[in-house]
């Protein structure tokens, strides 16, 4: 694991698994002889760039440590859109990076190692173009002073993104402590990917799930089999561009894209990933539930799978399934709440069927959440009944993927 490290611009080669010491610091144990340490993750998400600040304790150097504390900021701008200007993406982090100078104590900003993993907005990007911006992301990170490793800085594939985001929920709840059994399951709903996730509890489910749909995950020791997989371009933001037979398109300036499940006199530009696209509300031919789910369907159909019993499970859906519950006024969002598939669906047919409204302002809300309910019923295959935990943040800590990246990079789980 000797690896080469980058520390306030000098270069040095050094072994990991003594780095590892020196990220547990002696000198921050308290009386209690725990260990307090912290450690700095970037989100790089495709709508937007997040910064998670955690403190941990660790009591027992050979289990898992406790999170203590969690600064979080976010900016609803995602580093994959400053394709052609990566300097503007390297300002960003810059400007991140000051959340967590002031919630790290000074003494420790050399021992905190500091982490930016990116997502499907950079999967999405040409190969080139991405490394051009993750090249100004390690300039920025070299320049701090954080620990900075040849691992700090990478695009995740979105296995590890679903794996990392079972383990942040099961950390948090604390099945990954005590209790592997009561693991609860993770769909998530990002921009530009989305995400399932689950132990699964009967053996035909592993066996008839295609092998890059199983991963091996390592946690103290114990080795898991997870059902988990990512879909690139079923995120929210990118399936609505499917849905319009935009994505992919050569040159969409020139070009209007139209689509049943906008208002018929809808009329605007719609940006992502730097490109922009024109589009338009369907003049002609009725518009509702019925017609827009005929149009979503073509993100999903042939693309998303069904496991072979995905009832067996206890999900929670964060993300955009959270927020367009809460935003739709499906939830009221003060805490957890527990919603059956079938209100996504109600809650489509009430909006898509609304034609006194405009939606100016809201003018996708038939179409997300059309295709948020064909997601979970054609995609994966759950019925109208199933309840669905829709969760943003576990005891008061945000439930995304990074925290399971940090423990990941601080080598407390293992993702062989
Ligand atoms: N800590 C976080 C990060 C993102 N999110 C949500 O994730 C969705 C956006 O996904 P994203 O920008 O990370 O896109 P992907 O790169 O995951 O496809 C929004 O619904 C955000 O509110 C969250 O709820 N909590
Ligand atoms: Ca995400």
């Amino acid at each position: 694991l000797d690896g080469t490290i980058f520390v306030e611009g000098n270069l040095f080669d050094v072994d990991f698994s003594a780095q590892r010491e020196n990220i547990l610091p002696n000198s921050a144990r308290p009386a209690n002889s725990s260990r307090v340490f912290y450690g700095i993750m970037m989100d790089a998400g495709s709508t937007g760039t997040r910064i998670h600040v955690y403190s941990f304790i660790q009591e027992d150097p050979d289990g898992l440590p406790y999170l203590h504390n969690e600064t979080f900021h976010s900016e609803e701008i995602g580093l994959s859109s400053y394709v052609n200007t990566p300097e503007e993406a390297g300002k960003l982090v810059r400007e991140l990076l000051k959340v967590a100078t002031s919630a790290v104590p000074r003494a420790m900003w050399h021992k905190t190692p500091l982490v930016l993993r990116a997502t499907a907005g950079f999967r999405l990007l040409p190969a080139d173009k991405a490394h051009v911006l993750i090249e100004e992301i390690k300039e920025v990170f070299s320049q701090s002073p954080f620990l900075v490793t040849s691992r700090s800085v990478s695009i995740i594939d979105g296995t590890y993104e679903g794996i990392l985001a079972w383990v942040s929920l099961n950390f948090l709840m604390g099945h990954l402590h005590v209790d592997m059994k009561r693991s609860a399951g993770v769909l998530d709903l990002g921009g530009a990917s989305t995400q399932i996730s689950f132990l699964p509890k009967c053996q035909k489910t592993v066996n008839k799930a295609p092998t890059d749909h199983v991963a091996k995950l390592e946690i103290l020791n114990t080795t898991y089999l997870l059902y988990t997989h990512s879909y690139l371009k079923n995120g929210l933001k990118v399936a609505r561009l499917l849905t319009l037979g935009a994505l992919g398109d050569a040159d969409p300036g020139k070009k209007v894209f139209k689509s049943l499940c906008l208002p018929k006199n809808y009329s605007d530009n719609y940006t992502f990933g730097g490109i922009t696209y024109e589009v338009r509300g369907n003049i002609n031919g009725y518009n509702g539930y019925e017609t827009c789910y005929k149009e979503v369907l073509k993100a999903i159909k042939g693309s998303v799978r069904k496991p072979y019993n995905v009832h067996e499970n206890m999900f929670h859906a964060v993300a955009y399934y959270y927020d367009m519950a809460k935003d739709s006024g499906l939830i009221e969002g003060s805490q957890d709440e527990h919603v059956e598939v079938k209100r996504f669906k109600k809650k489509a047919k009430e909006v898509c069927g609304d034609k006194s409204k405009d939606h100016y302002g809201k003018p996708f809300d038939c179409m997300d959440l059309t295709y948020i309910t064909a997601l979970l019923t054609e995609g994966f295959g759950f019925q109208d009944s199933v309840g669905l935990q829709l969760t943003k943040k576990v005891k008061g800590f945000e439930s995304s993927w990074a925290l399971g990246a940090m423990l990941e990079y601080l080598h407390k789980v293992r993702i062989p």
